[in-house]
């Protein structure tokens, strides 16, 4: 049970002051019996209450100086190899919330300090903690181990030491804004090892107080998600690619279609699309086997991949159909990029079942976009175009006109 020191030292004190008042009592009740009284008798009663009033006295002494020969550490810092370092008050990271403990009292003993430090010293996540000028002070065994830099290398320095430049300048404005404002900043950022080697983290950064509620510092507890960040990475890029020609599946494809579609109407941007498709392709199948028609649209969609721009979105859109979708492209251009591809297929040879090569052709159609069309509408004019390509006897590019958009199939150009 623990005594308020404040009511132990008034209790000890009126005790002595009581002992020794019925001490010196007595002592004069004994003078006052027999004049200079009998030093023998008098001395015999006197002598037990004024020597515990005296033991009371050194007790109160030592109770109120005892603080005071405590062993310094009146000013421990973060970090610190040495005793006594005291480390900020955490901040109950799961509500979100800076609990306010200005107002209390917490007497740490040296034992309790020294786990709260090895905890940290020891933790599994890497944790950082800098000043609030963005001084690193402190960092535990587990963020050297990750960053691969040793601790004389990281003291002092800005954390901006571990950005790799990937992290956009918005995610750190919302990062500084987050913190500052004294609620806790939880993101994922991509940094650099000493050995220069990228690694993605999952941050959560809260601030921490000093006892008069000022925002003192900031603590980073960061865990490193490369591993899962490439789990990730691959299956968002196999639910996105064909499995047989590695280029855009149809559903990626319309994705990345109806962004563009909405960045012409939005800019008022050009905006082309290609449909092309593999002549008798049913034959090739009949003929030689699926593998060699396998073969043949692996041929065509690495031949329309290699022939456009990094900005231009190639993909399988059924069978032996393929859509490009060009941004920026004038229908002159869509045309004179058509013409090209054509004849490069035509050139392409494989090899037949029975040994020979085989030639392989396309017809292409494509249409122009025009502020207000939906995606379907610009796929079903391209696909109206290639329908009339298929028509003249395939092996050739047809362009939709306006004619051809508002009038049923009937005219080509
Ligand atoms: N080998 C192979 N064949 C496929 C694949 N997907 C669709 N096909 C076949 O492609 C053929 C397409 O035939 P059609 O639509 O009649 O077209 P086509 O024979 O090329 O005739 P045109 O387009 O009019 O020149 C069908 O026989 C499909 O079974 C595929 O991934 N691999």
């Amino acid at each position: 049970m623990a005594f308020p020191r404040k009511s132990l030292t008034i209790f000890l004190v009126a005790a002595f002051v009581l002992l020794t008042a019925v001490g010196l009592w007595m002592l004069d009740g004994v003078f006052a019996a027999d004049g200079f009284g009998d030093a023998a008798g008098g001395g015999n009663i006197f002598v037990p209450f004024f020597g515990l009033s005296i033991v009371l006295l050194a007790v109160v002494v030592a109770w109120a100086v005892w603080p005071l020969l405590r062993p310094a550490g009146a000013s421990p810092h973060i970090g610190s190899d040495e005793p006594g370092t005291v480390f900020p008050r955490p901040v109950d990271l799961s509500s979100g919330e800076i609990p306010d403990f200005s107002h209390v009292e917490i007497p740490v003993s040296e034992y309790a300090l020294e786990t709260y430090k090895a905890a940290v010293d020891h933790a599994p996540a890497a944790i950082m903690i800098t000043n609030n000028r963005g001084r690193i002070e402190y960092v535990n065994e587990a963020f050297l181990k990750t960053s691969g830099y040793s601790r004389r290398e990281i003291l002092g320095r800005s954390p901006a030491m571990f950005g790799a430049g990937h992290t956009r300048s918005e995610v750190y404005a919302d990062l500084w804004q987050t913190i500052l404002s004294g609620r806790v900043w939880r993101g994922e950022v991509c940094n650099r090892r000493k050995s220069g080697e990228e690694y993605w983290e999952n941050m959560a950064i809260s601030p921490l107080r000093d006892r008069f509620g000022r925002v003192s510092h900031f603590v980073a507890v960061r865990e490193d998600i490369t591993e899962r960040k490439g789990r990730e990475d691959g299956l968002r890029q196999l639910a996105q690619v064909d499995a047989l020609t590695g280029i855009a599946n149809r559903r990626h494809l319309i994705e990345r279609a109806e962004q563009e579609r909405r960045r012409a109407e939005r800019f008022g941007q050009p905006l082309a699309l290609l449909m092309v498709d593999i002549d008798y392709f049913k034959t090739i199948n009949d003929e030689h086997g699926h593998a060699v028609g396998d073969q043949a649209i692996r041929m065509v969609a690495q031949t329309c991949a290699v022939s456009v721009r990094e900005i231009d979105v190639v993909g399988r859109y059924g069978g032996e159909e393929f859509v490009i979708v060009l941004p920026g492209t004038l229908p002159e251009g869509a045309r004179e990029l058509a013409d090209r591809l054509r004849q490069q297929i035509a050139a392409i040879e494989i090899v037949g079942a029975d040994g020979a090569p085989i030639g392989v052709t396309v017809s292409i159609g494509f249409a122009a976009f025009e502020s207000g069309d939906e995606l379907e509408q610009l796929l079903a004019a391209a696909d109206a175009a290639l329908y009339r390509a298929k028509s003249l006897g395939r092996n050739c590019v047809v362009a939709v006109t306006d004619f051809l958009r508002r009038e049923p199939p009937g005219d080509v150009q």
